[in-house]
């Protein structure tokens, strides 16, 4: 059974079709990556993956009693607002401290408790905010380019727990990004999508795709390199990428 189901897919901004015929399953485990360029509806998509912006057309099935946890892009706390990171995990659920502590240990930064939210460098923000989303014990992560804002190394470290995490909690992780370079190693499947699903493939298999190059250029051939699906259509919005897909009861 599929974690995470997008059936056809369309979503509208009024008048604007930003998304269309966007079919996707997220299995227990993976970790998806989704690049594309500025605009073509990748925030839309993870945005409509947790259920908070409505298909205009399609559907999207959520396994019964799935637990997502989501990762903002960027969280703007006030500079001024004195507040620990124990205080922040704790604002919105009733956690333990033990779950926080845990939490911030499979984000990689177990000592961060008791510091100053307001004192955290640009990394060890990101890795709270993911601890924050690892405290639901969520079966999926969603990361909404997460590294944005950090170097490459930072960048690289990151997208290395972030692989941690799934190997020790077996959460599929679905997650935007900008990077190829350092999240192909550790990606499953690479979504390229342009307003729907361009091309998609496994960094296992070795290929290079024409839709993708057409997007971004050739400058990403070191990425290229890793990266191969099995291409053969033009841009049509009938081709079906998706396996099987499988509903269910709670729909
Ligand atoms: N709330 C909104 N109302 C109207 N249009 C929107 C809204 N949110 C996004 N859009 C438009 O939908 C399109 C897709 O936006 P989206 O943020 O999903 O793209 P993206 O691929 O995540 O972009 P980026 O890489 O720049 O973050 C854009 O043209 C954007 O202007």
């Amino acid at each position: 059974m599929s974690l995470i189901s997008v059936q056809d897919l369309s979503v509208a901004y009024g008048a604007s079709t930003v998304l269309r015929g966007v079919r996707l399953n997220v299995e227990p485990a993976e970790i998806v990556t989704i690049v594309g360029p500025n605009g073509s509806g990748k925030t839309t998509l993870l945005r409509a993956m947790i259920g908070a912006i409505a298909p205009s057309k399609g559907s999207i099935v959520r396994r019964h009693g799935l637990r997502i946890g989501y990762v903002p892009q960027k969280l703007h706390i006030d500079k001024t607002l004195p507040i620990t990171v124990e205080r922040f995990l704790r604002l919105t659920d009733k956690i333990a401290k033990a779950e926080c502590i845990q939490a911030l240990k499979q984000a990689g930064v177990p000592n961060l408790l008791n510091r100053q939210m307001s004192q955290l460098s640009g990394g060890q923000f990101q890795r709270v905010l993911l601890a924050r989303a690892l405290t639901g014990r969520p079966d999926v992560l969603l990361l909404d380019e997460a590294t944005q804002g950090l170097d490459q190394s930072g960048s690289a470290a990151f997208y290395k727990q972030i692989e941690a995490v799934r190997n020790t909690t077996g959460c599929a992780v679905v997650m935007i990004s900008h990077e190829l370079h350092v999240v192909m190693s550790a990606s499953d499947r690479v979504i390229c999508l342009n307003g729907h699903i361009c091309c998609e493939g496994t960094p296992a298999m070795v290929a290079s795709a024409p839709e993708y190059r057409a997007l971004f250029g050739s400058g990403t051939a070191g990425a290229l390199a890793l990266y191969q699906h099995n291409h053969d259509h033009s841009h049509d919005d009938e081709h079906d990428h998706s396996g099987p897909i499988e509903r269910e009861a709670a729909e």
